[in-house]
């Protein structure tokens, strides 16, 4: 038994061709390896290069890299998910699933003990004749899940989900604050449309966790309990859970350029602000950020990619913006080192879109957290931070969806005024959320029960 349990397991990834789904499946690698455990990483060639300098343990985790076929959709060379506009993702999972056949042959070869995967629902297909086992695992929050991807939300199969079904959550759900409001259900309509060829996104993810062996999650007990506990009573089978999952705090150090900068004002003053990798603003919300920013008064640093329509941020710079700024407000049109500035003094809060990544690092940082949210799951785990946990706030918005420059700045000044008793509720409430997520063995303690998890699954006949 203890022989067994102590046995190390050869593990196949094949995450969606998305940066927001590789790195955290490149991240759980990373925590196995470093538990002597062989990883194979499927990936998109052009993702080998983007995800080479993440690979901590190079001699354990092999790259494969997988020759995602032309679609006549997709312009010509696209590989991932930043390639394209979020409408094309459909596209991009046709050809996902035109991979099958690379997958099948190298997976009869290497027979490996599990594979991970999450949009491809077809894996299980694959792995069950070849005796492996197969773990979906989910790197957004379990209320994303909990709330749309369920079979309750099959009821109604034959007649797709309408927005009023949308609107309330599924029977049983167990949470009465991490919901939609009002018409943030349209957000979830993609799930009722084609993702990939003849299968919608809700049929493609509904059957990737209900084929599978166990389904997995980037989350805790201690945040997501009774989300996860209803995700395993809807498939019927375990969830095991693998924590945050964050990687080890960067060897590597801040650009000189940003320390430098950062390095100019008074400790806890600066407002740092980024998107994740997915989203493009629209000129006109970029323009009302920008000067919802310069209205705060505060300095301010923001790295986002330059909105639609145009080539750099420089040229959708409101009128006199660059000049009332100078010397405060610097705005990147590229990547940053979010980690690093997040935990750099001067850093005092984190304008962010609550991606589920930039949620757990926001968590793990002790800056004060305001959340402008732009797609389905971002609403949820904002829901979860601003009113369940109760450590942040969110940008009111229009019921169009728009914010204001004033929303964005009473958002802003609510939590960095030292008089403001949000801010010093929020605060209190994060410190002792943080303390909990950085205890000593948090994290490391999850991974070594998520591997128990594996080994008791494979026990299982
Ligand atoms: O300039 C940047 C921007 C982002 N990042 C990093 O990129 C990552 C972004 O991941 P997020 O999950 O927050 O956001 P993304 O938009 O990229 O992910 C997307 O796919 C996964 C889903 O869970 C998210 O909700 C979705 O938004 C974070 O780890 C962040 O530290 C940088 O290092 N630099
Ligand atoms: O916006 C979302 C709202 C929600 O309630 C659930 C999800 O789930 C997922 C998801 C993705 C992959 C899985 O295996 C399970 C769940 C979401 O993922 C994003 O969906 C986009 C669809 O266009 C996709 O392209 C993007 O890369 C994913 O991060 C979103 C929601």
């Amino acid at each position: 038994m203890l022989e067994e349990t102590n046995s190390k397991f050869h593990i196949a990834m094949f995450p969606w061709f998305a940066v927001g789904h590789m790195t955290p499946f490149l991240h759980l690698s990373n925590e196995l390896a470093k538990r002597g455990h062989k990883i194979s990483f499927f990936l998109p060639r052009k993702a080998v290069i983007l995800l080479e300098n993440l690979n901590l343990h190079p001699n354990l985790i092999t790259f494969h890299p997988v020759t995602v076929p032309s679609v006549a959709s997709l312009p010509p060379g696209t590989e991932t998910a930043s390639d394209i506009p979020i409408s094309d993702n459909t596209f991009l999972a046709a050809a996902m699933d035109l991979t099958r056949p690379q997958l099948e042959v190298s997976l009869q070869a290497m027979r490996p003990d599990f594979v991970f995967y999450d949009n491809a629902h077809w894996i299980p297909q694959v792995a069950r004749p070849l005796g492996i086992r197969t773990v979906c695992y989910n790197v957004v929050s379990a209320a994303a899940i909990a709330i749309v991807l369920v079979p309750a939300r099959k009821a109604t199969l034959g007649k797709p989900l309408t927005e009023e079904e949308l609107r309330r959550p599924p029977e049983g759900y167990p949470s009465k604050r991490v919901v939609l409001r009002g018409s943030e259900a349209r957000s979830l309509i993609f799930v009722t449309l084609p993702f990939g060829d003849s299968i919608t996104f809700l049929g493609r993810t509904t059957t990737a966790m209900g084929e599978c062996d166990a389904i997995a999650m980037r989350t805790c007990q201690e945040i997501e309990g009774d989300l996860c506990a209803y995700v395993s009573s809807q498939y019927g089978k375990p969830v095991f859970l693998t924590g945050p999952v964050l990687p080890e705090p960067a060897m590597k150090t801040l650009d000189e350029k940003w320390a430098e900068w950062l390095g100019r004002f008074k400790p806890g003053s600066v407002v740092f602000c980024a998107f994740g990798s997915q989203h493009v603003l629209e000129k006109g919300h970029f323009q009302e950020l920008l000067l919802g920013f310069e209205s705060t008064g505060l300095p301010f640093l923001v790295a986002l990619r330059p909105p639609i329509g145009t080539n750099s941020v420089e040229e959708a710079f409101p009128e006199g913006f660059e000049e009332r700024v100078k010397g405060r407000g610097v705005v990147h049109g590229g990547w940053v080192q979010q980690p690093l500035i997040l935990s750099h003094p001067s850093v005092g809060c984190f304008v962010n879109h609550c991606g589920f990544g930039s949620m757990w690092e926001s968590l793990m940082c002790d800056c004060q957290i305001v959340m402008v949210p732009h797609l389905g799951d971002q609403i949820l785990n904002t829901r979860l931070l601003a009113e369940e946990l109760k450590v942040g706030v969110e940008v009111e918005r229009e019921e169009s969806g728009r914010f204001s420059k004033e929303s964005l700045c009473r958002a802003i000044k609510s939590v960095m005024d030292e008089e403001s008793e949000v801010g010093r509720l929020v605060k209190k409430n994060h410190a002792k959320w943080r303390e909990v997520l950085v205890s000593p063995n948090f994290i490391s303690g999850y991974i070594d029960r998520f591997i128990q998890n594996l080994h008791g699954l494979q026990m299982k006949t």
